[in-house]
């Protein structure tokens, strides 16, 4: 297969990786100039893992300005450029034959919709969503790592199986598609949280109580938007993106969100916001509070980053308030 990757960051090089070693054939389409240059120079890509060699079936380009050879489209890119872009593969003329798989987290500022919203708002095609508790590193470093695909097209979810699956990535069908995308983006809030928690030292007693409070709001939020969802017969036992996803993201430091609330709970400030690079869980708590969604941790997030700096104690209070009020209103 053709496949055009949008995003040459870790996880577009990531998920290219994957697909060009099952032969497929790829074009990343990255605006970084010394991503593009790298990749189609020395096959590596010197921005992100400069020190491992990508399959020579990887190429990469600045410009995309027709899909003609291309047979399927995996979007990897922060979710705030996701409207744009599939607005642009529309204006290019994309075939209503060429499938879409969605790769990023978050849910849209004002709208509050969700990535394969915007793609079915824009596009005829069909589309899957593909996640889970995958670090970009570890996939790169064919560490076993386990990911689930939703679709409501029928054929999807076999389509992307066979499109990834290797020994070490291994592809769910799943058909939550809601519940994967909401669980994916506000894990990230969750995992700022947990951050924050343990720059400031605030005790794994109260981490945990956050990330159980911080789960149920996941499942809160779904009700609030009145989405309804058949239970997942396949996979119900396998709840990667609301349990995986969530305990992946908060409790280790190689997760970019939980690097960021580190920050804030051990200086007050970001000091290396350019070095923790995509921070999603920032973006998908302004969108929230954006359509006045309210459930206690989200707000108690919400509140610390947009009223930085706070001192240990300021934070603790915080939190400790939002598992009060979590408790009142949902226990
Ligand atoms: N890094 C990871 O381990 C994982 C990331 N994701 C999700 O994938 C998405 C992308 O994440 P990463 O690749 O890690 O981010 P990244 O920051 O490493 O790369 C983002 C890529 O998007 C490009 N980009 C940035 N703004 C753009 C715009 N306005 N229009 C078009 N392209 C733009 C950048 O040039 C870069 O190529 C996010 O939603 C993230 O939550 C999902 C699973 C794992
Ligand atoms: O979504 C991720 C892992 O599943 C990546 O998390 P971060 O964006 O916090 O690094």
């Amino acid at each position: 297969m053709n496949i055009l990757v949008v995003g040459g960051g870790a996880w577009g090089t990531a998920i290219s990786y994957i697909l060009a070693s099952n032969h497929h054939k790829i074009l990343i389409w990255s605006k970084n100039e010394k991503v593009v240059e790298s990749i189609n120079r020395s096959s590596t890509n010197q921005v992100y893992f400069p020190l491992i060699n990508l399959p020579s079936n990887i190429e990469a380009t600045l410009t995309v300005s027709s899909l003609d050879s291309i047979d399927v489209v995996f979007i990897v890119i922060p979710s705030v450029a996701v409207r744009n872009t599939v607005e642009h593969l529309q204006k290019i003329g994309i075939r209503k034959d060429i499938k879409i798989v969605i790769c990023s987290k978050g849910i849209e500022i004002n709208s509050l919709k969700l990535m394969s919203e915007i793609v079915a708002e824009i596009l005829p095609n069909d589309y899957a969503v593909l996640s889970g508790p995958n670090f970009a590193n570890e996939v790169m470093q064919e560490k076993m790592t386990v990911s689930l695909c939703a679709s409501t097209y029928p054929e999807m979810n076999t389509f992307v199986s066979k499109l990834m699956m290797r020994n070490h990535f291994l592809v769910l069908p799943n058909n939550q598609l809601i519940r994967i995308q909401v669980a994916s983006a506000i894990k990230n809030i969750i995992a700022i949280a947990c951050g924050i928690i343990e720059g400031a030292d605030l005790g794994n007693n109260l981490k945990a109580a956050v990330l159980s409070c911080g789960h149920a709001e996941i499942n809160q939020f779904i009700k609030l938007r009145g989405y309804k969802e058949s239970k997942n017969s396949e996979t119900e036992s396998i709840d990667l993106c609301g349990i995986g996803d969530l305990m992946l993201t908060c409790c280790t430091p190689l997760s970019r969100n939980m690097r960021y609330g580190y920050e804030i709970g051990r200086y007050g400030v970001v000091k290396v916001a350019n070095k923790i690079g995509l921070v999603e869980g920032v973006n998908t708590v302004k969108s929230l509070k954006s359509a006045r969604i309210s459930l206690p941790i989200i707000d108690a997030v919400h509140s610390i980053v947009s009223n930085r700096p706070l001192n240990t104690q300021g934070l603790y209070n915080l939190l400790y308030n939002s598992i009060l009020k979590h408790c009142k209103e949902y226990a």
